[in-house]
């Protein structure tokens, strides 16, 4: 049997409608609501598995409210909508919806978008984590040092939780962070540690390829293709067949090709420029942006539809001065490095330098640590750096101290955060959240709801 759907739908012909092709292609309609509260009731009752939700309805509140909540309680939507503003659609595209169906409604592109939707949620980070918690597929990672990967402090961990989850998968990834923040260290890790690791790592920066050539750069060309394809060219696709393609700085990619890469993407097939025939590629999609990708959509520089093909599994990186308990550990690597690289014996950095370290702000993240190691390396004499020369606009004041005591409940709240990240969100059964708090299930429930703790803090703030 297929999914359950809740139509939520203020005008009668229409929801009739959809609920007789929803119901022809042997879906079950949970019920039909014409408001956001009505809705929300229904779906207290018996939780669906799509939404398929109208932007204008009964009531105060509109779809894209709705939306909202579906998407903290990780229910699948797409809106159904008429002839929207583009304020309004702009809205809608925030939510990040499954898809978009616009009336009068067409039986066959309803049922497409639907098993998008399906497919889209099936691979969603949830599903995935679920996957893989349920199936005990994620594996103990090695010491990562032999990667030149370093650091484990605590909001690390939590990357590294997420990335021992998707490394061995299939899954194309989204790296985000700021610039310097480790994204093309964490894409080389990645594909070590799958069971690609034998075949090729491609390398694509996003930002440097010239206009005219990206095209042939990512899928080649064939001799005579175009005045000046003197050789045949093989692409960075081909290249990486067998093995994974890291896109780096996808967010700089122009939209013109972001169609041609999503087609890519779904089919596996690429087409040499002058070639009359496509051919398969097996490559695994790793991208990075320092972008905000999402506000990018809302902005119509990015395509949606390619996002979510990038974006299955997001992966975060914390900006250095989110995670100073790392610093100490990098210091000593670098040290070590630059020691090595410059024949000199071992050092370390006095204590106060190490405080000044930790307490720096790094607008650079770990390349600007890196840099200033390697020159305090190159000028030190002894064996210990007492003096460290950090760029004139420091910030060296530590984070303001809590002057205000905390209330039970925001005590309370933290502590199921953190015991919720610890399970990866996992509320019952053996392992999980009710059962370490001793609490049962729907007390826990009750507690998480009225304190307002969503799915998206447990994974986002690593
Ligand atoms: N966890 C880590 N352990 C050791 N070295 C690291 C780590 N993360 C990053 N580095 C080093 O810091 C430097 C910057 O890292 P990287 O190039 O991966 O950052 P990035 O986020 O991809 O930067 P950009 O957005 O500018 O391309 C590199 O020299 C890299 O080797």
């Amino acid at each position: 049997m297929k999914e359950k759907i809740l139509i939520v739908e203020d005008i009668f012909i229409e929801a009739n409608n959809l609920q007789m092709i929803m119901e022809r292609a042997g879906y079950t309609v949970s019920g039909i609501a014409v408001s956001v509260e009505e809705a929300l009731q229904m779906i207290e009752e018996d939780i669906p598995d799509f939404v398929l939700v109208d932007i204008y309805l009964k009531g105060k509140q509109t779809g894209i409210d709705l939306a909202r909540i579906l998407r903290q309680q990780n229910i699948a939507f797409i809106y159904l909508s008429a002839n929207s503003t583009k304020q309004t659609l702009d809205q809608a595209k925030t939510t990040f919806p499954y898809g978009f169906l616009v009336k009068p409604f067409r039986e066959r592109e309803v049922l497409t978008t639907l098993e998008i939707a399906r497919y889209l949620h099936a691979n969603s980070l949830d599903a995935i984590m679920r996957k893989g918690v349920d199936n005990n597929k994620r594996f103990v990672l090695p010491d990562l040092r032999q990667y030149g990967f370093v650091g484990d402090g605590l909001r690390l961990q939590q990357v590294l939780q997420h990335l021992s989850i998707v490394a061995p998968s299939e899954t194309s990834v989204l790296i985000t962070g700021e610039s310097g923040t480790g994204k093309e260290k964490m894409a080389e890790l990645i594909h070590r540690l799958s069971n690609r690791a034998s075949r090729p790592l491609i390398k694509v920066n996003c930002a440097a390829l010239p206009s005219e050539l990206i095209e042939s750069l990512l899928f080649g060309h064939e001799k005579g293709a175009f005045t000046g394809a003197l050789e045949r060219r093989i692409g960075k696709f081909e290249q990486a067949n067998g093995g994974t393609i890291f896109l780096d700085e996808i967010g700089e990619m122009p939209v013109d090709m972001q169609v041609k890469l999503l087609r890519v993407l779904q089919d596996r097939e690429i087409e040499r420029i002058g070639s009359s025939h496509a051919q398969k590629v097996d490559v695994r999609i790793i991208s990075a942006t320092s972008r905000n990708l999402e506000k990018e959509v809302a902005d119509g520089r990015f395509r949606m539809d390619f996002y979510y093909r990038l974006n299955v599994f997001p992966l975060h990186l914390p900006p250095l001065r989110e995670r100073r308990d790392d610093i100490p550990a990098l210091v000593d690597y670098f040290l070590d490095i630059h020691c090595r690289n410059f024949e000199k014996s071992a050092m370390a950095v006095s204590p106060k330098v190490m405080e000044m370290l930790t307490l720096y702000s790094w607008p650079g993240n770990i390349r600007e640590l890196e840099h200033l190691i390697e020159r305090a390396v190159l000028m030190c004499e002894g064996n210990t750096i007492n003096h460290i020369i950090l760029p004139e606009k420091i910030d060296y004041t530590p984070p303001p101290r809590e002057e205000r005591v905390k209330t039970i409940q925001e005590n309370e709240r933290e502590h199921i955060v953190e015991v919720l990240r610890r399970c990866n969100g996992k509320i019952f059964g053996k392992g999980g959240a009710a059962e370490l708090l001793s609490m049962n299930v729907s007390t826990l429930n009750y507690r998480i709801r009225k304190l307002g703790i969503n799915k998206e803090e447990l994974r986002f703030r690593e």
